[in-house]
């Protein structure tokens, strides 16, 4: 076992410190929350939380908030920006939280690192202890900036999540090998706050298997993209609960076409069963997606502590 695959595995204790960390109340009128990479994605589905409960937000990436936040918002005036970075080091996150701070905007750091430049610049700081050993592939971390980020959206997590997302990993990490061999066209989807999630997913897989991913939302598979579904095809298929059945029609139009499909929370080739309720229920996906990642890589003979082009921090001189 690698390092990679032991810190995926070695993550749940940290958890507790993502779920017992304080958290800021937030009540302004739009939460703006922004990250680069995989704290982008987790953005997403932070946002989305926000929106289902009730509170207007949305994600940008950490250079586009730097540059032109006019193209988000109309009008900056009450927005509270939450700024999520594993590093916190990352140049546009640093960036977004300079220029937040430059228009008079509070600031909210969320990071792995205590003492970085965006807990230094940023009001208030939710500091999340991670694995030490973590390398340049972001697992323990991502599932504490999403375990922090959901609770300051307002979802209610308990405990217990540490031992039920053990369930979606240990499937995965068994995964069937007649399920993956020869897949070589990988495609993720995810409806609302999952789509961040599917999108991080899809990342995973590039960044750790040098394998092409797309992402959509299940029902925009149909239009279009699933021209390309045929027996080298893979669909990782993250289910909502309020569309299961439709979500499963279309697990069977892809399986029809020569696909395999793995479906959290619903029917597929491989179906894993997820314990939580809605928003609840998503920290449950995150490891089983990092646990894939790292055996499509060992399928392709990919040592994942050296991830192809990439460094752990992406800081532009
Ligand atoms: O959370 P941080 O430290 O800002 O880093 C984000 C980085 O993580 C990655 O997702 C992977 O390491 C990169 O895409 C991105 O540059």
């Amino acid at each position: 076992m690698n390092v990679t695959e032991r810190v995926i595995k070695e993550q749940f204790p940290f958890w507790q410190g993502a779920l017992d960390a304080d958290m800021p109340a937030i009540d302004a009128e739009c939460v703006v929350v922004v990250g680069c990479g995989t704290s982008y994605y987790l953005a997403q589905t932070i946002a989305s939380a926000f929106n289902v409960n009730g509170r207007n937000a949305l994600a940008v990436p950490g250079g586009e908030w730097a540059r032109r936040p006019s193209s988000y918002v109309a009008d900056r005036e009450g927005v509270v920006v939450v700024a999520l970075s594993r590093s916190g080091e990352s140049t546009e996150t640093v960036q977004a939280v300079d220029a937040s701070r430059a228009a008079g905007l509070r600031t909210i750091a969320v990071t792995c690192e205590k003492d970085s430049s965006i807990a230094r610049e940023a009001d208030e700081t939710v500091y999340l202890p991670t694995h030490p050993q973590e390398g340049v592939v972001m697992t323990s971390s991502a599932s504490l900036m999403l375990i922090a980020g959901l609770r300051l959206a307002g979802v209610a997590l308990d405990s217990a999540i540490t031992k039920v997302a053990a369930g979606p990993l240990s499937v995965l990490d068994d995964v069937d090998a007649s399920v993956i061999a020869g897949r070589r066209h990988f495609v993720y989807l995810g409806a609302g706050a999952l789509y961040g999630i599917a999108s991080e997913g899809a990342l995973k897989l590039q960044e750790m298997s040098i394998s092409y991913a797309q992402t959509f939302h299940p029902m925009e598979y149909r239009h279009g993209p699933i021209s390309l579904i045929d027996e080298g095809s893979l669909v990782v298929l993250l289910y909502s609960e309020d569309t299961l059945e439709e979500e499963a029609k279309l697990a069977r139009e892809i399986q029809d076409k020569g696909g395999k499909v793995i479906g959290l929370g619903g029917p597929g080739d491989i179906s894993i069963p997820l314990v939580g309720k809605q928003l609840a229920r998503i920290p449950e996906i995150l490891p089983a997606l990092q646990i894939f990642g790292e055996r499509i890589a060992q399928s392709k003979k990919i040592d994942t502590t050296t991830p192809r082009h990439l460094t752990k921090v992406v800081v532009l001189s």
